[in-house]
């Protein structure tokens, strides 16, 4: 697979500095998901094949610059093909963002709902070797059901989960990005898990309705015997030979939560051999859809530390869906209050269980990593 992104100057377009730029005006081609650099006049065209554009900034002065000074470019019978002009021949054009280092390759699929990249095409895309490198896929769809778009994604090893709490922070930004919009925007958007509302704050950040947890067993899933209420809520789950206390909710997907093995006093995240442990939660027979694990830490009751071990994506840097699921499982164990602090290893995220809706609200950033092309 070759990727345009990541191997030639002339096609590759990072932001200069994505911690000094204002988060709304990220840096990226301008005509980058315009149809209309396919038909730029000749003269046009050249210049921009013989300047590498490493920014759109230095392209747009470094041509104007050349104009006004009257350069001729000599003709050529077939141009180079440029980043911008291999837009219509076959490649896939993306924008790679990261939500506290939860990293997804976005996809403009607005004109279909059918997604442009198998589920094996993805996962050779996420490949931190031979692809591009993310932990999932993201096609922004046209919406269903009133809702303004639809949010899929696939993980890393290809398969659909419902939804993606970080993924859908860059959802919005990339949507913001495709549409022109600057500044406080919400949208509505239909996801596996149902409606979602993420809305862009004028600081950049996204603070997203995630919608209710879902605590009844049957729908979690789990197979673990639940509560008088439907609720697993700080059972005991054998794995490995290590008896841990769980608490499962679902926030349209599945999530594993503890804050230990039984008897455990305070679980010390940053020891924990995710790799050796994580796979054994996500595969255990107990859970029919597999399932993402949390190992969270109780700083106090607002402030949370957690790791997360991913289903179809391993451990990750940071996990939405996970902090909201953690968030929701400490307020059941009566470990913190509803709205709190929860640090990931990519950075912390704000979480609130409202009790006035009984939603579940998610703050964090999401940022442009770099734009680029790959043939598929
Ligand atoms: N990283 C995501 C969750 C992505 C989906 C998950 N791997 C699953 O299969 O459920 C998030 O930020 O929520």
């Amino acid at each position: 697979m070759a990727i345009a992104a990541a191997t030639s100057a002339s096609t590759t377009t990072l932001p200069s500095s994505s911690a000094s730029r204002a988060p709304s005006a990220p840096v990226r081609p301008s005509s980058f998901f315009s149809p209309s650099s396919a038909s730029s006049p000749p003269q046009s065209r050249l210049l921009r094949a013989r300047i590498p554009l490493r920014t759109p900034r230095l392209s747009i002065s470094a041509a104007a610059a050349a104009a006004s000074m009257s350069v001729r470019t000599p003709e050529r019978s077939s141009p180079p093909s440029s980043f911008l002009d291999r837009r219509e021949s076959g490649f896939l054009h993306f924008v790679k963002y990261h939500g506290l280092g939860n990293d997804f390759i976005l996809v403009d699929n607005r004109d279909s709902s059918e997604p442009r990249v198998t589920p094996e095409q993805a996962a050779k895309l996420c490949d931190r070797n031979f692809g591009i490198g993310a932990d999932g896929v993201i096609f922004a769809m046209p919406g269903i059901n009133g809702t303004d778009y639809t949010m899929r994604i696939f993980n890393s090893d290809g398969s659909e989960p419902e939804m993606c709490g970080n993924g859908v922070r860059c959802f919005a930004r990339f949507i913001a990005e495709l549409e022109n919009l600057s500044g406080k925007q919400r949208f509505t958007v239909h996801t596996g898990a149902g409606l979602i509302v993420p809305e862009i704050q004028d600081d950049g950040k996204v603070t997203v309705d995630m919608g209710e947890p879902i605590l009844k067993a049957s729908d979690v899933p789990t197979k673990l015997l639940p509560n008088k209420d439907h609720s697993v809520v700080k059972s005991e789950l054998k794995v490995d030979g290590v008896t841990w206390n769980v608490t499962c909710v679902s926030m349209g997907n599945p999530h594993c939560v503890t804050f230990g093995a039984k008897g455990e006093q305070n679980l010390q995240v940053d020891e924990l051999n995710l790799a050796e442990i994580g796979p054994n939660f996500e595969h255990h027979e107990m859970f029919p859809a597999r399932t993402n694990t949390e190992f969270v830490q109780v700083f106090s009751p607002s402030h949370l530390k957690m790791r997360v071990w991913e289903r179809g994506a391993g451990a990750t840097l940071a996990c939405g869906t996970g902090a909201c699921a953690v968030v929701v499982a400490a307020v059941l164990e009566g470990r913190a209050g509803r709205s709190c602090t929860v640090d990931l290893p990519g950075g912390p995220l704000e979480i609130e269980w409202r009790e006035k809706d009984n939603h579940v609200y998610m703050t964090g950033p999401a940022e442009v990593v770099f734009y680029g092309s790959v043939p598929i």
